[in-house]
């Protein structure tokens, strides 16, 4: 790409020192520019991009995006908004990956990971090449990359998203975080569909107020299209959880079809005579494409919305029902999500990522269904994240629990002692004095106590890191595997 043709794309910026240099490759990190990248500077919350120009042009960057004009002698283009004139950039750079590519967009504090697996499966089944972006991984053709955040920055997409196309990948399925959607990391993502899980208290730290995060996440609702298409193909749809009441606020923000999903109020796709086992659930499906039994292979309720926004999205992309049925019915569990620690012992364990009061009551409550003997957990509060969710979680661990120990779950920057004491407030608000809880800071010694602890038929639960592979302790990221620190204490017993 030749920095000229920047000028015809954005109406409104202008050319520094402008040439004929020709860019290969462009970031907004300056640690890693190459030569012959386009180096653009983005305002952040830590630190102003604009400050690492020179970094960027000792590593080789041939032009600036810029919001201010420059001490420099490489073109640069002057912008009046950086995140918007990158997104625009990228989609140009990498030729509109999404012309060839239908974006799926799931949203909601849980269950987002969740329901992109869910949904990828169903695609998958109906032989839709699929690929996933999210908190665990982005895959698609047998290709798998680890992620450092849920829902990356508009650049890294159209890099994805243009890897895709050329694999000729039909869907991408990806989780839009309610900080991708205030920061502008999905501007430039056209949803085919955007599916809403729930919303529950989190990331309080970030967004201050609830309304303020419901806004935020409700951006992806009211972005949809605007314009009515004849052809199906290009229409957009909201998929809503009509259980959820900030649901109908997003259906008055968008101007597409507004397709809900639910168990208790009337929905567009419904599901009835839940029967609830050890194993998932089975349920009655009624849709606007007719009805049919599903066998979910999922423990807990909260799986059966999971499922069922995962369903409906299908459902609007013509997979028949009967597909539907039979790509549910023998499907494996997502990594980390109420999984299972097989080690031959005489009670159960599970590893769950719930992080949030609702996911971590949710996680409960699904468990405590699986046993007849006592629950105990251990679980965590991550560092630099809603503090306010500390006592809620503490809270609700002690009630739904016979025995808690608290521990660290990422500390981050923060004391993990005083992580755990703003837990344990929540613990001591209910006065439950036939009830004890522990505090114990190294997180593989707290496992350890819980798995010495359990008696026959007892459930471990081990919440909060789910899939996660590293425990993150200030600014050092130390290998930590609940799974594996499980296993290890069960044979030492
Ligand atoms: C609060 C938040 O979202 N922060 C994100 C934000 O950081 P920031 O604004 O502080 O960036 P910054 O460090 O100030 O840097 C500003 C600019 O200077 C550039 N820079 C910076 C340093 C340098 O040496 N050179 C350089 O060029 C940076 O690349 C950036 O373009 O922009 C950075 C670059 O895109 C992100 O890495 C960073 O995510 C941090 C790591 C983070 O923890 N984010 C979490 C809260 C997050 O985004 N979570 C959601 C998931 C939530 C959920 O699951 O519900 C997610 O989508 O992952
Ligand atoms: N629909 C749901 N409602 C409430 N809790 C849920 C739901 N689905 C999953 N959970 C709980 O939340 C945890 C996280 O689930 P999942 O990873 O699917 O959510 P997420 O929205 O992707 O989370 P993140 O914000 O970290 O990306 C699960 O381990 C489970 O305990
Ligand atoms: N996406 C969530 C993940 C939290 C996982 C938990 N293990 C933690 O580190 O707090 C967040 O960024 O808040
Ligand atoms: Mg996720």
């Amino acid at each position: 790409m030749k920095c000229g043709e920047l000028t015809k794309l954005l109406i409104t910026a202008r050319w520094f020192y402008e040439s004929d240099v020709v860019i290969t490759g462009m970031t907004n990190d300056s640690r890693k520019v190459v030569p012959g990248d386009l180096f653009v500077c983005l305002h952040g919350y830590r630190v102003d991009g604009h400050q690492f120009v020179q970094e960027a042009i000792e590593h080789g960057a041939v032009a600036i995006v810029t919001e201010k004009l420059l001490d420099i002698t490489i073109p640069q283009l002057l912008v009046n908004d950086s995140v918007r004139a990158m997104a625009m950039i990228a989609t140009y750079y990498y030729d509109y990956p999404l012309e060839k590519l239908s974006l799926i967009g799931v949203t909601g504090t849980n269950g987002k990971t969740t329901t992109t697996y869910l949904l990828e499966r169903l695609l998958e089944f109906a032989e839709k090449r699929t690929g996933v972006i999210g908190t665990i991984e982005m895959r698609y053709a047998d290709k798998k990359f680890p992620m450092l955040q849920t829902t990356p920055h508009s650049l890294e997409l159209q890099h994805f998203f243009a890897n895709m196309r050329d694999e000729q990948i039909d869907y991408c399925v990806m989780e839009v975080s309610s900080h991708a959607l205030e920061q502008g990391r999905v501007l430039g993502c056209s949803f085919r569909t955007a599916i809403f899980t729930n919303l529950t208290q989190d990331h309080l730290d970030y967004h201050q107020t609830m309304s303020r995060y419901e806004a935020a996440k409700g951006l992806i609702f009211s972005r949809l299209g605007n314009r009515f298409y004849r052809d199906e193909q290009q229409r957009s749809y909201a998929v809503l959880n009509a259980d959820d009441q900030v649901a109908k606020r997003y259906a008055a923000s968008t101007a597409v079809e507004v397709v809900t999903y639910g168990i208790e109020n009337k929905a567009d796709v419904r599901a009835t005579n839940i029967q609830i086992s050890h194993h998932g659930s089975r349920f009655m499906l009624h849709s606007f494409r007719g009805s049919c039994l599903i066998e979910l292979p999922l423990a807990g309720k909260f799986n059966i919305y999971n499922a069922l926004a995962a369903i409906t999205a299908a459902l609007l992309e013509n997979i028949s029902l009967e597909t539907i049925r039979d790509a549910l019915a023998d499907l494996c569990g997502v990594p980390g999500r109420v999984e299972k620690v097989e080690s031959n012992q005489k009670f159960s364990v599970y590893i769950d990522y719930a992080h949030t009061p609702d996911g971590l009551q949710n996680v409960l409550y699904a468990v405590r269904e699986i046993t007849d003997g006592k629950l105990i957990t251990v679980f965590g509060c991550g560092g630099e994240r809603d503090r306010s969710k500390r006592p809620l979680m503490g809270k609700i661990a002690a009630t739904l629990s016979d025995h808690v120990i608290v521990t660290s779950d990422n500390p981050r920057s923060e004391d993990p002692a005083l992580i755990m004491k703003e837990i344990e407030q929540g613990i001591e608000s209910l006065q439950l004095l036939h009830k004890q809880h522990q505090l114990i800071s190294d997180r593989r010694e707290a496992i350890k106590k819980a798995i010495e602890m359990a008696g026959p038929s007892d459930v471990v639960l081990i919440a909060g890191k789910g899939h996660e592979t590293y425990q993150l302790i200030d600014g050092v990221s130390h290998p930590f595997d609940d799974r594996i620190v499980a296993k290890e204490a069960i044979r030492g017993l």
